[in-house]
């Protein structure tokens, strides 16, 4: 385990998209909660589902639960209730499915057993750019949408978004000062976007405005996975 590198309120939430427990918590083995927090999305939980949640859980990490709940507002408010309930930090929902949605949801965890869960919303995806959200979402940029899904969330009193650091800037002049901006799509400069769109690197995310970084393979891909955690770390400092 590395004790070097603490950070005070780690910024780096690392993704962890493994198709095997072992290479991930072989991984996990390597990391303590000073220096990061945990994503798990819906390939790993579809893998391993809530006993993989709980086991970081008991490693005393904040576990960002990335299952991006978009139903009818009764659904999602059910299952926020029991994702919130596995003791994790974060959990998510689309802002696309309404105010009605996001209040039940909000609702449903604050009724919860584990209330201290924070909620926050997908505005636009990361590897969407404007022509791709164009195709479902009509004549409007990236940037606009995420703007009046930010303000939505914000009525429908959830903790934050999920959104590109591209977006954090004008952001933070609308929303409330607490307001978490979670931003995937962070690619240090000269690594590979992959199927991202909507990049920052670490620093330059920082500077906007942003509340986490979200990063899966530019770290867990890497031949030295913690050099790279411990770089980022040290970038952003
Ligand atoms: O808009 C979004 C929402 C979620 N994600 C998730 O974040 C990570 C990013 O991984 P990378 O390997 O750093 O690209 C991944 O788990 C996505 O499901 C996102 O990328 N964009």
């Amino acid at each position: 385990m590395v004790n070097k590198g603490k950070v005070t309120d780690p910024k780096v939430i690392v993704a962890l998209d493994y198709d095997n427990q072992e290479s991930a918590l072989s991984f996990v083995d390597e990391l303590n909660p000073d220096i990061c927090r945990l994503k798990v999305g819906k390939e790993m939980f579809t893998l391993f589902g809530p006993a993989f949640v709980t086991e970081l859980v008991n490693r005393k990490f904040d576990v960002f639960l990335d299952l991006k709940f978009h139903d009818i507002p009764n659904t999602v408010a059910k299952a926020c209730k029991a994702a919130a309930e596995l003791g994790v930090w974060m959990i998510n929902v689309h802002a696309s499915g309404g105010k009605p949605m996001m209040e039940a949801a909000r609702d449903a965890v604050a009724s919860s057993a584990h209330p201290q869960t924070k909620l926050i919303a997908v505005t636009v995806l990361t590897s969407m750019d404007d022509a791709q959200l164009q195709q479902v979402a009509g004549d409007v940029t990236a940037a606009e949408q995420v703007e009046r899904l930010a303000s939505l969330t914000v009525e429908s009193g959830l903790d934050g978004i999920v959104c590109s650091a591209r977006e954090a800037g004008t952001l933070r002049k609308i929303v409330p000062d607490n307001f978490l901006l979670v931003t995937p799509g962070i690619r240090p400069a000269g690594s590979d976007a992959g199927d991202q769109k909507r990049v920052m690197t670490p620093e330059e995310a920082m500077n906007a405005g942003v509340s986490y970084l979200v990063m899966g393979r530019p770290i867990t891909q890497a031949s030295s996975p913690i050099a790279v955690l411990q770089e980022v770390n040290k970038s952003i400092a």
